[in-house]
């Protein structure tokens, strides 16, 4: 392993020597006389630790240890001073100093001084970065691999990166709201801070706003006699994730928008004014704008808490996502279980395929659940499933899907296909009209006109490829 480098700054040119002598056969040393000398180094080539004099001449010790600890709070700093004026020596240590020796310099406390240094650094480097390997390691997987999905996690990649731009996502319920909120917080830079989560609707609307802002003692009958912190407090340089908005008090939103436009907050009760930095996430499966009508939803707070929108569709409007959902879930729960359940019957595939999802990707992973947990064998059956053995009438269930054999099917084109015939029938069905072909199919406008000219493009490269051949 290469040496630690470390800087001596000090004008008096018998401590560079000595000292010099003392540290060169363990470390890479480079001296300087003035404290400008260094600051001029240091953003260019940092040290692993700096031996800084207090008294310098051109900018005092204490200033130059200010100026590294702006730029390179993480360099330690070993303060050396010509004698032990306490004053000073507090404000070095107030400013970021590791430690401070007195001259005379007796070498084998300086060693033992630098040797401590370095070791608590590079522990903290340490812990750091199995923290963020940790978190890495653990990051909540949205699994989905429709164009909808992928689409919209590359979009929260982008829009995590700002940490304090509010963003409101919708969706029905069971939809993965809070694991998507969640992505944000773990792909933003302020993913080593807390996710705090606050569900609306499961606390009475009296006392959310005291749960998210806090009170001071003695604010309201039956409250705790000492105050109590507010959850914004606890996603201080994290995330503060509201969700079912749709269900805060007017006061609680009048509090809220009052944080989102100045970052302070009152505690109620108090006359103290609190600043914290958190990100506000918030989701809601209500028609907000219906609220606004209604006026029990602030009009300006639902622009301000959605600068950025998310729209997750429903598990019906997806449902090229129901297979890899379904897989991903048994393997979580072979997991959980200690089971070894490797495959679907055919009719369990089939129901799981074509399941009206009300309750989308909760409903899923509930089935799974339970279908993990009673399966006998390797295989899930439906009434594993705790769906009904036989094929429902009507869903032609025997021809919809081709055997899957031992040559495999090709799973995508078969995707495309299904999407394709469905488009052009249903288009058929309402003579081109797309919203009542959206309704047939039971998915939004948007999602049709998405299907819709997907299957064009991939027409017209079939052509395209066919004029090539001729
Ligand atoms: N794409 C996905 N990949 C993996 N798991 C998912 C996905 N979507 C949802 N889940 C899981 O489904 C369950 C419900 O998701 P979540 O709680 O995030 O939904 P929600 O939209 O917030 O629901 P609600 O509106 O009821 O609060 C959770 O256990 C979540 O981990």
């Amino acid at each position: 392993m290469d040496a630690h480098t470390l800087f001596i700054i000090d004008d008096e040119e018998t401590i560079r020597d000595s000292l010099a002598f003392a540290l060169e056969s363990t470390y890479t040393l480079q001296t300087f006389e003035t404290g400008q000398e260094a600051l001029a180094v240091i953003p260019k080539n940092p040290p692993d630790l700096i031996l800084l004099d207090i008294g310098l001449p051109d900018i005092s010790g204490i200033e130059v240890l200010q100026q590294i600890k702006g730029t390179h709070p993480g360099i330690p700093v070993i303060m050396i001073t010509a004698f032990e004026e306490i004053t000073t020596v507090i404000t070095a240590m107030k400013s970021g100093a590791y430690d401070y020796l007195v001259k005379p310099l007796h070498m084998d406390a300086l060693e033992i001084v630098i040797a401590n240094a370095l070791e608590t650094v590079s522990l903290k480097k340490e812990v750091k970065g199995l923290q963020e390997q940790l978190i890495q390691e653990n990051l909540p997987c949205f699994i989905g691999e429709s164009e909808v999905i992928q689409e919209m996690l590359t979009f929260v990649d982008t829009v995590a990166k700002s940490p304090d731009t509010p963003i409101l996502i919708l969706g029905e319920t069971g939809t993965g709201k809070e694991l998507i909120a969640s992505a944000v917080h773990h792909r933003s830079p302020n993913f080593r801070s807390n996710f705090v989560t606050v569900n609306c609707a499961a606390i009475p609307r009296d006392l959310i706003e005291s749960e998210i802002f806090g009170y001071e003692r003695g604010a309201f009958s039956g409250a705790n006699p000492n105050g109590k912190r507010g959850l914004i407090e606890d996603a201080h340089r994290g995330t503060l994730f509201l969700d079912e908005i749709g269900d805060l008090s007017l006061k609680a939103q009048a509090a809220l928008l009052r944080f989102l436009e100045t970052g302070e907050f009152y505690r109620i009760g108090g006359t103290r004014k609190h600043h914290v930095q958190a990100r506000i996430v918030s989701a809601t499966n209500k028609d907000l704008e219906q609220m606004i009508q209604a006026e029990t939803f602030r009009r300006d707070l639902f622009f301000r808490i959605g600068v950025i929108k998310l729209e997750i569709p429903s598990l019906n409007e997806r449902r090229s996502d129901i297979l890899s959902l379904a897989t991903f879930f048994l393997e979580q729960f072979n997991r959980k279980f200690s089971k070894k359940v490797t495959t679907f019957s055919e009719q369990a595939l089939q129901a799981i395929m074509t399941h009206h999802w009300t309750g989308n990707v909760r409903e899923l992973k509930n089935i799974m659940e339970r279908g993990v947990l009673v399966a006998k064998g390797t295989t899930l059956t439906p009434g594993d499933l705790g769906f009904s053995e036989k094929p429902s009438n009507g869903s032609n269930a025997d021809t919809m899907f081709a055997p899957l054999t031992t040559d495999g099917i090709d799973l995508p084109l078969l995707r495309q296909e299904m999407d394709k015939f469905y488009i052009k029938e249903s288009l058929t069905l309402t003579n081109g009209n797309e919203s009542q072909a959206a309704k047939l199919l039971n998915i939004n406008h948007h999602t049709f006109r998405y299907h819709r000219k997907k299957c064009m493009d991939t027409d017209q490269g079939e052509d395209n490829n066919q004029g090539d051949g001729s």
